[in-house]
């Protein structure tokens, strides 16, 4: 058989498939977060090695000379800028190397590698000016930052911040003289662009695997939807047998049970009970055998249910009897109900050719507040009794006179 992919069952579908999302994204992302704070981690120290290098090649000596601006010589600041030229000029990937000073919580550059002609750099950098104040645009992450470089640490932002300069990841060191003296500190910029370009490697990777995720997220979703309409059509077919005779496919007593009690729960002003067996049954199955017996109940079951409405319910309740189960059925309703059965079961045993075959039915009708299945039945039972007894192949409605307890 041809599989239909449409079957399935769409809530289950859409739950199953948030559900999945959830779990296989957080699966995805949260290591891709993780993995994202590690890189940043490996670019903060790889900041800090190159602050170091940069303070290491910075002369202490010169240096301390130019805090002074009564120093200040143009001299000066070019020697004392050669050395951070060269190694800036050797890192490229470098924004901004400068040195800088402290002076009462405020910083100051000093020497800035922008300013030489010699520098050799793809970026186009602007130079800041000896003893020209610096601000960050963000808020300090750390207020004790320069504490911190003074007391001989390298500090690294922990985070890209942003000054009127552009956004850089910022790693400082202190510069020392001969004689051990804090004498400034260094600084070196890695730019936001440079990040991003590291990370742009990653983003398509990371894109790839939560569309991924997300793929299989359907493909899950979908995949239990179809077992959950499978299995719910299967249960619901299991149900359908379970309520059915195989042989004419009316409820059977089962189903006849189920769908009564749902009848008698709509509080009808009447209820027919139309108890239907047919005549000599072991007779047909004697003389013209087991399967014309079969064939005869499988008529007998089609005469009934062309004989009633759809709402009603219409049971083989076992062997050859059966039953009709009618809501809002007066008494000259159901005897139609029973001239009618008569009639058709008449007509398919003239094609069988058989005369003989016939059916005796009784009939109980009752209005509400005393509705009893299983007295209709009883009484619907006594008068078949009489329908049989009083020659068979006709009806007899329950008369309470002929009642037996
Ligand atoms: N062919 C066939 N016969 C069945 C089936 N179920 C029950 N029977 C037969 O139906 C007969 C019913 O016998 P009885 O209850 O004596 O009824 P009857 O022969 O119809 O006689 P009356 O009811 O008195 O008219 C039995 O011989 C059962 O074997 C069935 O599914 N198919």
């Amino acid at each position: 058989m041809k599989p239909d992919f449409r079957q399935f069952t769409p809530r289950t579908f859409w739950l199953v498939t948030v559900a999945a999302a959830l779990v296989l994204v957080a699966i995805v992302a949260i290591p891709q977060w993780l993995s994202k704070q590690a890189r940043l981690e490996v670019l903060r120290s790889h900041v800090a090695q190159v602050a170091q290098l940069a303070a290491s090649v910075v002369d202490g000596d010169l240096h301390r000379q130019l805090l002074d601006p009564a120093n200040y010589t143009p001299e000066l600041y070019a020697r004392t800028l050669a050395p951070l030229v060269r190694f800036h000029s050797a890192n490229p990937e470098m924004f901004y190397v400068y040195t800088m000073v402290e002076r009462e919580g405020k910083t100051f550059f000093v020497v800035d590698t922008a300013a030489s002609d010699d520098l050799k750099t793809p970026h186009n950098l602007r130079a800041s000016a000896y003893m020209e104040a610096f601000e960050t645009l963000d808020k300090e992450p750390d207020p004790d930052w320069l504490q911190q470089i003074a007391s001989g640490h390298t500090y690294v932002y922990p985070r890209f911040l942003r000054d009127e300069y552009g956004y850089f990841l910022s790693g400082h060191a202190p510069i020392y003289d001969s004689q051990g003296r804090y004498s400034g500190f260094v600084g070196v910029d890695f730019d936001l662009q440079y990040y991003l370009a590291q990370e742009a490697r990653f983003r398509s990777i990371s894109i790839g695997t939560l569309i991924a995720a997300l793929l299989m997220a359907v493909l899950i979703g979908y995949l239990a939807a179809r077992y959950d309409h499978h299995v719910n059509h299967r249960i619901d077919e299991q149900y359908q047998i379970s309520m059915h005779d195989e042989l004419t496919q009316l409820l059977n007593r089962r189903g006849a049970m189920t769908s009564i009690h749902r009848a008698l729960a709509t509080g009808a002003s009447s209820y027919a009970a139309i108890l239907v067996d047919v005549d000599d049954l072991k007779g047909i199955n004697d003389n013209h055998g087991h399967a014309a017996g079969d064939s005869f109940l499988i008529k007998v079951a089609n005469a009934m249910r062309a004989s009633v409405r759809d709402a009603d319910v219409c049971a083989r309740l076992g062997g050859d009897e059966f039953l009709v189960f009618a809501t809002g059925c007066d008494l000259d309703a159901a005897t139609e109900i029973a001239r009618r059965i008569l009639a058709r079961v008449r007509e398919s045993s003239e094609s069988l050719d058989r005369a003989t075959f016939g059916v005796s039915i009784g009939i109980c009708v009752t209005s509400p507040p005393h509705v009893s299945f299983e007295t209709m039945y009883r009484h619907a039972d006594q008068a078949l009794y009489r329908a049989k007894s009083g020659g068979k192949n006709r009806y007899v409605i329950f008369d309470p006179v002929h009642a037996v307890a």
